[in-house]
């Protein structure tokens, strides 16, 4: 039970807690919406200085009560791991995509997902270190829906031509073969019409302690 601003939070209450994810699932994307305003506005200095000001007041706002780390990695109420904090996946992290990965029955996964003009590192494309994280983790879900979930030991990545933003595209990736707690899984990003861009490349190495904690149902 938090007390806050005159009101009193229950998050031990399980609506309340899914409530409370909404809400931050919304706030994490209006400050993905923020970012991108951020790198494409073209108002006025003052009007500039005028937001900035406005927006160092809504920060002291969110601060006024905090973690001391992001959120946690959780079983949400289908059963389903989920990582709302997560950098790459997670809706509550405005650093995230957010990647949204299904998983195949084959136990492939993919994720449809566009870039955004704040993903830009070479003029007019996507930075290869963005479209290398994507890979990192969504090659890591491979491998843990295959029931290999482990730490990227190794990620090989070949930029075969440059990622648009603003554009759908299609992730995949796949587990390969494992050899005790080491695991090969390959991956993708391509455009509709399947013309890959991007090829990686994991090796996923399951540490001693999580062997036979996360496997899948
Ligand atoms: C559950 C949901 C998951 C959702 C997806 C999440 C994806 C997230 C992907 C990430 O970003 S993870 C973050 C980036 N990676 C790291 O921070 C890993 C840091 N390194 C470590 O934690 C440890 O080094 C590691 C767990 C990878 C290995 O430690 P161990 O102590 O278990 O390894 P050990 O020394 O016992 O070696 C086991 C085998 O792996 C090999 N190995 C270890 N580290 C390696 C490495 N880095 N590259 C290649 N091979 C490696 C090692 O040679 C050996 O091979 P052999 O069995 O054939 O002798």
């Amino acid at each position: 039970m938090f007390y806050y601003g005159g009101m009193t939070i229950d998050l031990a209450s399980a609506g309340n807690a899914e409530a409370r994810q909404a809400a931050l699932a919304a706030l994490g994307q209006q400050t993905r919406e923020l970012i991108d305003a951020v790198v494409l506005t073209e108002v006025p200095e003052d009007e500039i200085t005028s937001v900035t000001a406005e927006l160092a007041a809504l920060t002291g706002r969110l601060r006024a009560l905090r973690r001391t780390s992001p959120q946690p990695f959780e079983i949400g109420p289908d059963g389903t791991p989920r990582h709302v904090g997560n950098a790459v996946a997670g809706p509550v992290n405005p650093h995230a995509l957010p990647l949204i990965i299904e998983s195949t029955p084959e136990r492939t996964v993919r994720a449809e997902l566009a870039f955004r003009p704040s993903h830009e590192g070479p003029p007019g494309w996507v930075h290869g270190g963005v479209t290398a994280m994507i890979m990192d983790h969504l090659l890591g879900h491979a491998a843990a829906v295959a029931g290999s979930a482990g730490m990227t030991g190794t990620l090989s990545v070949r930029y075969r031509r440059p990622v648009p933003y603003g554009e759908p595209l299609l992730a995949t990736a796949e587990h390969t073969r494992s050899e005790g707690r080491k695991s090969w899984v390959d991956g993708r990003i391509a455009l509709p019409d399947g013309t890959v861009l991007v090829e990686a490349t994991g090796l996923f190495i399951t540490p001693s302690d999580w062997v036979g904690r996360f496997d899948p149902a």
